[in-house]
């Protein structure tokens, strides 16, 4: 019997260029359990990847602001205040430095996401002047979020839903935004390219980064065996 999966996108089922690595569907569609896409991305990623799997949408988006399952989809997090610190960010010279793409914060319905190259000192002042809003630093964006929200606090709701324990779920994840996952799951992988945050909040930092962690895992759990062991 394998365990429930909880999942990262961006560090943990991609290759250091940030493409999906292949093995994702060779290993997932076939998983004997449940598998939560946990991510910070907008809403339609983790659905288009669950969906594309052949599995059933189980994501929690946006860092926790958004959570479908069971045919469910909640919304968490009031996006006001997160816009309103990137309009004052705006205001004061910032650029939230997607270039021409416009699609990274079209579907985003809770928070806001800026470019690793936008100004970070002054998003956080700027952020530090709005009440319950907090910037996470994923590696890969600036997420301007509600503090009232996040993965970990999905990932109990996803598993409510699923009639799960949470701590029956074994998460592998890359940076801050999966530390609140790894304190709810009952095993917590951190791949090798994990910022400090999420490992130090690991039972387990993998020797091997991105997808070959992460398929390191999905092997070892497949055999029987503690991942990392
Ligand atoms: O959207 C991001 O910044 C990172 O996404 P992730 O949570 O799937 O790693
Ligand atoms: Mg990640």
């Amino acid at each position: 019997m394998v365990p429930p999966l909880a999942l990262d996108i961006d560090g943990t089922l991609t290759t250091p260029t940030g493409r999906i690595d292949g093995r994702v569907f060779e290993l997932l569609p076939d998983w004997d359990a449940p598998v939560v896409i946990a991510t910070g991305k907008a809403f339609p990623y983790p659905v288009a990847l669950a969906t594309f799997l052949g599995l059933p949408p189980q994501v929690i988006a946006e860092n926790g602001g958004v959570v479908h399952v069971a045919d469910e989809t909640t919304f968490l997090a009031d996006p006001d205040r997160p816009r309103a610190v990137v309009e004052a960010f705006e205001e004061r010279g910032g650029e939230i430095g997607w270039g021409d793409d416009t699609t990274v914060n079209r579907w985003r319905e809770t928070e806001v996401a800026l470019s690793t190259d936008a100004d970070e000192a002054l998003l956080r002042e700027v952020a530090a002047d709005v009440p319950d809003v907090e910037v996470v630093d994923t590696g890969y964006a600036f997420h301007v979020k509600s503090t009232s929200v996040n993965k970990g606090d999905g990932l109990v709701r996803a598993a409510e839903a699923l009639e799960l324990d949470p701590e029956s779920f074994v998460a592998v994840g890359d940076s801050e935004n999966d530390v609140s996952t790894f304190a709810v799951a009952g095993d917590a992988d951190a791949v090798a390219n994990a910022d400090a945050a999420a490992r130090d909040a690991a039972d387990v930092v993998l020797d091997e980064g991105f997808m070959d962690g992460t398929a390191s895992v999905l092997e070892a759990l497949s055999a029987g065996r503690t991942p990392g062991e």
